[in-house]
Order: structure tokens, then sequence, then C-alpha cells
């Protein structure tokens, strides 16, 4: 597991992480979400024994990362941000290296080098230098290194970033099946990846925690929420008729499509009214929808004004 109490980061004036208390245990992919420069990468770095904190502690399988860096270290994966370090290495070479730091049998460390290798398709890689990897390899040749002593607890900065669309399911992919027994920590700038991955999800901006919820949670509080969508040629005089049932709050059409949402009062399911209304109008309706709620206006909700240093 990974528990986090009171982590505090200051630089100078800055706090860039302010008494940042989080908790994901086995069988959790935990999304941390925030706008650029919230401090996702400082609070990483601080529970991965990178950066000593100004104030507070990180517990990694309950060893404290400060107290029992060793263990601490032991039990985690870590994926940077950006490119792995050591890039004059080949990639053999880079793995082989990191297995013999972290301790592992020739025996293991053979069997886990295959199956990683195998898993991040790097076996084309294996002899080419790391700095002159495309990007898309450099980033698996970083998660491999993460995942190759099998951890228990893995924190992955941006893991999909830089990958192709293919790249990306392959390793949500990965991800997913990782995550049964493990704690896996990802920052993420992507809101497809929490739909993809998280089970829950904590928001920092300002360096603060705003939000600590599952996607469903965080999704229930968009406006979009239990609105219903549609297209139709032709719809303006029901648009009118749907305004005035009694369960709806309003409606907007988007300019560029002419595709209808229709927002209920609190507490009102709309669906089958909205159904039954256009069924007694005759029109031709296609992709009637019933809205989750959107993670991209909630999240802008819970950000907008929280640069650092502000006061929620
Ligand atoms: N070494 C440092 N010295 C001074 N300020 C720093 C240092 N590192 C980070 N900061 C500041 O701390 C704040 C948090 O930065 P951090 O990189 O943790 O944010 P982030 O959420 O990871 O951002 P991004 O999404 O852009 O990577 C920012 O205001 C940043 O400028």
């Amino acid at each position: 597991m990974i528990e986090t109490d009171k982590l505090t980061k200051r630089y100078g004036h800055l706090t860039a992480v302010d008494a940042l208390s989080i908790y994901a245990e086995p069988g959790q992919v935990l999304g941390l979400l925030g706008p650029n420069g919230a401090g996702k990468t400082t609070a990483i770095r601080m529970i991965a024994g990178f950066f000593a904190p100004t104030a507070g502690t990180a517990r990694v399988c309950g060893y404290d990362v400060r107290k029992q860096p060793l263990k601490a270290k032991r039990a985690l994966g870590y994926l940077p941000e950006g490119a792995p370090s050591y890039g004059e290495m080949t990639v053999r070479e880079f793995l082989v290296f990191i297995m013999r730091m972290r301790g592992l049998r020739s025996d293991v460390g053979r069997r886990r080098f295959d199956e990683v290798v195998g898993t991040l398709q790097l076996e084309d890689a294996l002899n080419v230098t790391v700095d002159t990897l495309s990007k898309g390899l450099r980033r698996r040749v970083g998660l491999a290194q993460a995942i190759v002593h099998d951890p228990p607890v893995l924190m992955l900065d941006e893991p999909t970033d830089g990958l192709d669309p293919n790249q990306k399911h392959t390793v949500r992919q990965l991800i997913d099946a990782m995550a049964r027994e493990r704690t896996i920590l990802i920052s993420t700038h992507l809101l497809e990846e929490v739909h993809a991955l998280c089970n829950r999800v904590v928001i920092i901006a300002g360096g603060k925690l705003r939000a600590d919820a599952t996607p469903a949670e965080l999704e229930a509080r968009s406006r979009y929420h239990g609105a219903v969508s549609f297209s139709a040629a032709g719809s303006g005089l029901s648009q009118e008729m749907l305004g005035r049932l009694p369960q709806v709050a309003g409606i907007e059409v988007d300019p560029l499509d002419g595709r209808v949402t229709v927002f209920p009062k609190p507490g009102e399911r709309i669906l089958e009214p909205v159904e039954s209304l256009l069924r007694q109008q005759g029109l031709e309706v296609s992709e009637i929808q019933l809205e989750r709620g959107r993670l991209d206006e909630v999240f802008r909700q819970i950000t907008l004004g929280t640069e650092t240093g502000a006061q929620p």
C-alpha cells in the first residue's frame, strides 16, 4: 500500500505540496490528477524517496520512506517522468544493471527479464543504446525497469506519455492485469486514462488535496450527470415541448452538430419521459444517450483558480 500523512514540500515561499494525505491499497489503481504545476511530480518523488519532505511522512508497504529507505525502495517500482537515466547503456545492459541493483537472484532475474522483455515487446531493441531509442520505446524501457523486480507497489508518472494508440492500449492492458494484486498510483493528464484504468481518483491543485473519490462519484458532480442527449433532424418544436416537461431544468443545442442535451432538475430521471415525448412526436432520433457526467468539466470546476499558493 501507499500512505502519506500531511506530506509537505516547500521551496522557499512556495508550498509545492501542502499537507497531502492519501491512501491506496492492493487492487487499487489510484489516479493522481492535477493541472500543470499542481505538485504531482513533487509528491511522487517524495513517496519514491528521491526528495526529503519538509514535513509529513510517506509509507510504502508500511515502510517509512525516510526511516526504512531500502525496504521501501525494494517494494516499489517507479517510472519517473521522461526518459530513463543511463542512456549510454544498451537496453539489455540497462535492465540487467537494474536487476542487479535490486538484488534479484540470477535464475529469477533471467526469467523476469524474458517475461518483461516479451510483455513490453522489447526483443528487437535489446542491443540498441537507450539514448537512441524512439520516445515510445524509451517509455517502454522505463516501464520494464519499473516492473522487472515484480514489486507490490507501482508508481507511474504519465505512463502512456509519448506512446501511439496501439502501445497505449498494450500498456493499459498491462497495468490492468498487474493491478489485481498490487497497489498502483498513476499520475496522468489524460481523463480517458482515468476511465480506462483507475478505480479511485485524487485531484490536487496548488499542492492541496481537492478531491478523493471514485470516477463515478466525480462524474455525479457534473452538471451533465443524468442529462439526456440525442440528435434528430427538425427537432425544434419537440425541444419546446421537452422544455415544458416538469422534470426538465433546461435544454442546450450544440451549435456545431445540432445535438440536443436535456438537463434534469435535481434528483429527477428524465430518460423515459424524454424518449416517450420524442416517440409521440414521431421524430427520427439517432444516438439517444443518458450521460454519466463529464470528468473534464468536474476537473475544471475543482481546479480552476487554485494555482500554487492560492487558498481554496
Ligand atoms: N526544484 C524546485 N525548486 C523550486 N520550485 C519547484 C521545484 N520543483 C518544482 N517546483 C515548483 O513546485 C510546483 C509543483 O511542481 P510539480 O512539478 O510537482 O507539478 P506537477 O503537478 O508535476 O506539474 P506538471 O503536470 O507540469 O508536471 C510548481 O510550481 C513548480 O514550479
